[in-house]
């Protein structure tokens, strides 16, 4: 599992920085949070005026007729700011959520593949940056207000009783320095929590897929327990984060109370004393109590809404993990790559265009090596322009690897792939890849019909005849019938043959002078095996073909045999 980067900043500028529309919401955020600070302090001078006037002036409802609407009128403008803020809260967090995921699956598609979980990164993507709404919606708005709010009721406080005004000044650093003792205590336990949650994420995954093996071994019962047991953890690491949480809104709550007591204590001697009197005493010391609690409650929010963003920040310096990594060599630019990997760019390699012919391709001394595994053995292998090869070698020598070598997806330890002489490392790995059709030893389908998983063969839209004429040379099952994710509803040959379609499509429409075949008829009987291989036929003719199998009839066709 890769390791959590540092934390982010109370306000992280890369958040901002990458996520488009995040400084146009900001700036709203500023001009809401100013008009919400007006009506909070209008509020409280209202409401103390009408109290002393109505208590210490003895004015009556008819005198005091124009404040009360007055006082109304703020209150309602402080509801409806409040949901305009929550509306444009909602909008720039839904913005910013597509746009991070967007940009973190475009730059997945540009990574080397089969580097990261698949359960770890849906994760991420989908919950993980769903808990960035805690940061948009609420954190970051009480921030602003934070500002605003404590600066604007010391200011009115310094003009009505200076005593007050400087409580609060002496005790309102409290409440982000506990934040920020608290806060720390809280990342490493906010970093477990969410290794447990992708813990579990890439379990689920796991498990779901497996099911039906894990049953048919009875171990399905011995998962539900390693199931019991990361959950358990889950909930222990949620529980101690939420106490956490818990335990810095006690903390900040009574660091507030206290401070606001103080204040009341010294407004409250100076009204018996004398200090404060008439009208105009009681009206300072309502607008200071008032006012007194306004300060510290943004402070106090923020803290606790920063806890509950915490997650949420996490899973965007996963993000952005993944965005920092160095997309594969020649992998195709980002559609809105930022001018900051415009450097990056301009040294990528030469971008050549498809292979025009047919190629002859060499692996020279070529090693492939898999993580804490033995390397496979070194091989030199020639395969002609335009002819039909079969690998022949064991199970488990290397022969999907050579493949998916061809298609960039392995890179050699050492040695070197070429084709027409040209180096493999050196070319454009999207054109290589638009001049092969291949067919994986499991193709991966998706839910929908025949006809639609076959067209993903082709970047563009291809024509029903198109479709219909490589399904039936494939001898797939019918275009309408319906497939569910992972090829459940079909067997492993129909799978197989819905495979071959797309790589007949993609053979046809894009021309392609090569094609890979991984097994392309292992689990069909002898009469469709033969039926499929004439299909072919014609699409071997002036291309180079490599196929890996075993099988008698295929070796059949082959021009030639490779084994090692
Ligand atoms: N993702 C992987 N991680 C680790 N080892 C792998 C991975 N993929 C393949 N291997 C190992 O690399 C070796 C070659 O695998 P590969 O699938 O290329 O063989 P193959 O010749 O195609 O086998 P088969 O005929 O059974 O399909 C095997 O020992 C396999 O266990």
């Amino acid at each position: 599992m890769t390791q959590l980067a540092p934390r982010p900043a109370a306000l992280d500028r890369r958040l901002l920085h990458r996520a488009r529309g995040a400084s146009v919401y900001i700036g709203v955020c500023a001009g809401l949070g100013l008009a919400q600070t007006a009506c909070v302090v209008a509020g409280a001078w209202l409401t103390a005026s009408l109290v002393a006037g109505a208590f210490a002036g003895g004015r009556d409802l008819a005198d005091l007729g124009p404040q009360l609407t007055a006082l109304a009128a703020v209150l309602a403008a402080r509801a409806l700011l409040a949901s305009v803020q929550e509306a444009a809260a909602n909008r720039a967090a839904a913005g910013v959520k597509s746009g991070l995921r967007r940009q973190a699956l475009e730059h997945l598609m540009r990574l080397p593949s089969g580097t990261r979980g698949t359960g770890e990164t849906a994760n991420l993507l989908v919950r993980g940056v769903d808990a960035l709404d805690a940061y948009f919606a609420r954190y970051l708005p009480q921030l602003v207000l934070a500002v605003l709010v404590p600066a604007a009721v010391i200011a009115v406080m310094l003009a009505a009783y200076p005593p007050a005004a400087l409580i609060v000044l002496a005790t309102l650093p409290l409440i982000p320095l506990f934040g920020v003792l608290i806060g720390r205590h809280t990342k490493a336990r906010a970093e477990r929590q969410w290794a447990s949650t992708a813990a579990l994420a890439h379990h689920f995954a796991d498990l779901v897929a497996g099911l039906p093996t894990l049953k048919a071994f009875g171990r399905a019962d011995r998962q539900a327990g390693a199931i019991r047991v990361t959950t358990g953890e889950y909930r222990r690491r949620s529980m101690s984060l939420l106490r956490v949480a818990f335990c810095s809104a006690l903390v900040l709550e009574l660091a507030a109370s206290l401070s606001v007591a103080v204040v009341a204590v010294t407004v409250g001697v100076q009204l018996v004393h004398g200090g404060l009197a008439g009208e105009a005493g009681l009206r300072t010391a309502l607008l200071v109590l008032i006012l007194a609690p306004e300060a510290y409650l943004p402070l106090r929010n923020a803290g606790a809404h920063y806890h509950a963003s915490a997650e949420g920040l996490a899973a965007a310096d996963k993000v952005f993990a993944i965005l920092a990594e160095t997309p594969e060599p020649g992998a195709a630019p980002a559609p809105d790559a930022e001018p900051a990997d415009a450097p990056a760019l301009a040294a990528a390699p030469h971008i050549a265009p498809p292979l025009q012919r047919a190629p002859t391709i060499m692996f020279r001394r070529t090693v492939f090596a898999y993580p804490g595994r033995d390397p496979l053995p070194e091989l030199s292998l020639t395969v002609p322009a335009a002819q039909t090869t079969v690998l022949t070698a064991r199970s488990g020598a290397g022969k999907s690897t050579l493949l998916a070598a061809l298609l960039g997806f392995r890179r050699p330890r050492s040695g070197s792939i070429a084709f027409d002489g040209a180096d493999l490392a050196g070319l454009d790995l999207e054109a290589v890849r638009r001049s092969i059709a291949w067919l994986p030893q499991q193709p991966v389908l998706i839910d929908g019909t025949v006809a639609e998983n076959v067209r993903l063969a082709v970047p563009h839209d291809a024509s029903d005849p198109a479709v219909a004429k490589a399904i039936a040379a494939a001898h797939a099952p019918d275009g309408r019938r319906r497939v569910a994710a992972n090829g459940a509803g079909l067997s492993a040959g129909e799978a197989a043959r819905v495979g071959l379609a797309r790589l007949l499509l993609r053979a046809d429409l894009l021309d392609t002078p090569v094609l890979l075949l991984d097994e392309p008829t292992a689990h069909l009987d002898a009469d469709t095996e033969h039926a499929v291989l004439e299909s072919l036929a014609p699409y071997r003719e002036g291309r180079t073909v490599l196929i890996a199998s075993h099988r008698a009839a295929v070796r059949a066709i082959a021009d030639r045999e490779v084994d090692w």
